[in-house]
């Protein structure tokens, strides 16, 4: 059995603050190794997501040369005219496809969201984002720009390439939540087969530094946790991210190259009876560079910063109910939660921030 303590710990550790510990995990051996191994990464999967709610993934299976394309689309994209974004604007929480301006969306914990039309007005997140969707719902069309130019045409291609990449990403790494969680290997196979996933494009344009100077509340993306199961997130150079942590204070999550940064949502949270985490997080002032890139210090503005976000979801027509194991009488646990299929509960949440 592969449930010893020296299998329980992970690969190795990419953050860490106090006692919080965000793990770098090699997936590698969940593909290819033995199935002690493939059990020894499901184990570190999941007891990260049970501890801080977040890891870092390498050996992932996603090409270095397919992020980076995806990032350079995204940025041709983001530098088109407003006028042709808004032309693909955002419309309602139940389609949430297209494109959101600066200022749009206020990112929030829960139980603030009543004041964040408030928000909105003395500190808007500073960023603008693409929302890509499911392709080929009837009534809910992705805003491609394919009808503009070529380079839209090849936006809509490399967007949709990477839409299929990322959902057999997500495929495997439910696989792994469900060993580490004593669950059949192909458990979650038909909550997830049906791809209601989301594709966040994330730009934040450039800044001046005294933004954040004269307005302590003002950050990128204000402090969130994400709703659906699990989020991938590709992040650039440039930094930003921070985790929240349990004592209620903040760590960076520095990028690592070729990583794909992974946390659980609120839904995994509660379908797991609250044995994985959705943790808190939000992007801040850029954090000050190493020595070496001081001249950068100097400048009057932070650059541009780009991430890539995939929001996994199970099926929207999928009802979640509380995972078996986490609650009954032998283990004294009760169940905490109503079942409740998928999109309706990301329809109620996605409501309250736009
Ligand atoms: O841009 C990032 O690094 C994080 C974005 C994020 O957390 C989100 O969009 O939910
Ligand atoms: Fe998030």
């Amino acid at each position: 059995m592969a449930n010893t303590l020296q299998e329980l710990r992970p690969a190795s550790t990419a953050v860490e603050k106090d006692d919080f510990v965000i793990p770098l995990i090699d997936f590698g051996p969940f593909f290819s190794g033995t199935p002690s191994d493939k059990h020894a990464v499901a184990l570190s999967v999941t007891t990260a997501f049970k501890t801080s709610g977040f890891l870092y993934l390498k050996n992932h299976g996603v090409p270095p040369s397919v992020v980076s394309q995806a990032f350079s689309a995204s940025a041709k994209f983001f530098n088109r005219s407003q006028e042709q974004k808004d032309g693909l604007g955002w419309t309602t929480p139940q389609s949430n496809r297209g494109y959101i301006a600066t200022g749009r969306e206020k990112l929030a914990p829960l139980e603030e969201t009543s004041g964040i039309n408030e928000l909105r007005g003395t500190a808007p997140d500073l960023k603008e984002t693409m929302e890509i969707g499911r392709e080929g719902i009837e009534d809910l069309p992705n805003r491609w720009p394919d009808h503009l130019d070529d380079e839209g045409k090849d936006f809509k291609e490399t967007m949709l390439s990477f839409f299929d990449t990322c959902k057999t990403l997500h495929r495997h790494i439910m696989s792994a939540i469900a060993l580490g969680m004593n669950l059949p290997e192909h458990f979650f196979d038909e909550y997830v087969d049906a791809g209601d996933n989301n594709l966040r494009l994330l730009h934040y344009p450039s800044v001046r530094k005294e933004v954040f100077q004269d307005n302590p509340n003002q950050v990128r993306a204000g402090e969130h946790s994400d709703y659906g199961s699990i989020t991938l997130l590709f992040q650039d150079r440039h930094g930003g991210l921070q985790v929240r942590t349990p004592n209620g204070s903040f760590v960076d999550a520095t990028p690592i190259a070729d990583t794909i940064v992974i946390n659980a949502g609120d839904l995994l949270a509660r379908w797991s009876n609250d044995t994985i985490k959705s943790t808190r997080h939000r992007v801040v002032e850029p954090p000050k560079l190493p020595a070496q890139d001081s001249d950068a210090d100097s400048l009057e503005s932070h650059p541009s910063r780009y991430s890539i976000a995939y929001f996994c979801n199970p099926n929207f027509d999928k009802l979640i109910e509380v995972l078996p194991g986490t609650y009954g009488e032998d283990i004294q646990v009760d169940k905490k939660y109503p079942d409740i299929t998928a999109g309706d509960y990301l329809v109620q949440r996605l409501s309250a921030t736009i």
